[in-house]
């Protein structure tokens, strides 16, 4: 970080702001994508790329989060609904919007927090297998409506959309709900017909516009999931050079189709010239149908 920046004030995307032992604040990337579009799979490719996976969960620079942990704990007659395949988990009011914004600003404020897992088979959260997911430098958080919500949306300093054809998602679903989630195939493809195609319509699909980066294919695109993980690493590259502030933010929070407004003045000249060849890189893949960079940026959010 260059001189330019000593005594600003660092602020999280959503303008709050962040003083003393709180600028080890983590660069958080949102991930989202209709049901069984890759999400996971993206997430696992690019902690695999950065060799975190294998890493002990203390350890980790880069972790992954599932909005699936963020479920609201159903009511009795609920739950009986869902034992039928009769609740909607594609709606927004499925979430406990409250807790994953409030749980995303303890993460960038970077505390250590607990979260559950989630039981398809049961429909419920998982407290027996609480996560725990340790201060890292960057979090990825995917789910079917992360950018559904505006104040978590903002929450974000880059945003992914992994954008697979429907027809590859339902057949990518119907097998794993059937072997992972403990399904029958006439309960998944009556959800999907019910709840999960028309929902995805309603409130996933048009969050698309939000994305900076859009990824046709999902984990097939090894070029986007390249690019990404590059990027990742000039941020980690950058944090741990000495004079960093550590603060992502004010690296990450910017209008690259802007960019050349910047100068090396900015920034150091190596985050700078990071920037610059993650800009270009874009515009060539952008070129080449592996990505779509920041296609709707000047969409009306609402
Ligand atoms: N590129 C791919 N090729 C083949 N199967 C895939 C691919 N990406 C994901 N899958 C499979 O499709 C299913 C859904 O993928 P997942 O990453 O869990 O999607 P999401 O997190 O979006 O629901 C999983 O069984 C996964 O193994
Ligand atoms: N008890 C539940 C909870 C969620 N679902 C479905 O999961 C989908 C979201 O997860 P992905 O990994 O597919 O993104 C969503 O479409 C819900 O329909 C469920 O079936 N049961």
């Amino acid at each position: 970080m260059g001189d330019s920046n000593k005594g600003d004030t660092l602020r999280l995307p959503n303008g709050d702001a962040l003083t003393g032992d709180e600028v080890k604040s983590p660069f958080l990337i949102g991930v989202a994508g209709g049901t069984a579009s890759g999400k996971s799979t993206v997430c696992k490719k690019i902690m695999e790329q950065l060799g975190q996976a294998e890493m002990d969960h203390t350890q980790r620079q880069v972790v992954a989060i599932s909005q699936d942990s963020f479920y609201r704990e159903l009511t009795a007659a609920e739950k009986a609904k869902a034992q039928k395949g009769l609740f909607n988990f594609d709606h927004p009011d499925a979430f406990n919007e409250e807790l994953m914004y409030d749980t995303l600003q303890d993460i960038l404020k970077g505390h250590k927090v607990k979260i559950p897992g989630y039981d398809y088979r049961t429909n419920s959260l998982d407290f027996e297998n609480m996560l725990v997911i340790y201060p890292a430098d960057v979090v990825l958080f995917e789910g079917i409506l992360v950018f559904y919500f505006p104040k978590i949306r903002d929450l974000f300093h880059m945003k992914l959309f992994v954008d697979t054809d429907s027809d590859t998602r339902l057949a990518r679903r119907v097998p794993r709900d059937i072997n992972e989630r403990g399904r029958d195939l006439d309960a998944v493809l009556t959800q999907y017909m019910t709840f999960v195609k028309p929902a995805f319509e309603e409130f996933c699909s048009p969050t698309k516009k939000f994305a900076d980066v859009i990824i046709p294919r999902g984990a097939d695109n090894t070029v986007a999931i390249d690019l990404i993980v590059q990027h990742i690493r000039d941020f980690l590259n950058n944090r741990s050079r000495p004079g960093s502030t550590g603060n992502m933010a004010l690296y990450m929070n910017l209008d690259l189709n802007a960019s050349g407004i910047m100068g090396p003045d900015h920034f150091g000249n190596g985050t700078y010239n990071a920037i610059r060849r993650f800009s270009t890189l874009c515009k060539e893949l952008n070129m080449q149908g592996n990505f779509f960079f920041d296609t709707n940026k000047n969409l009306p959010h609402h």
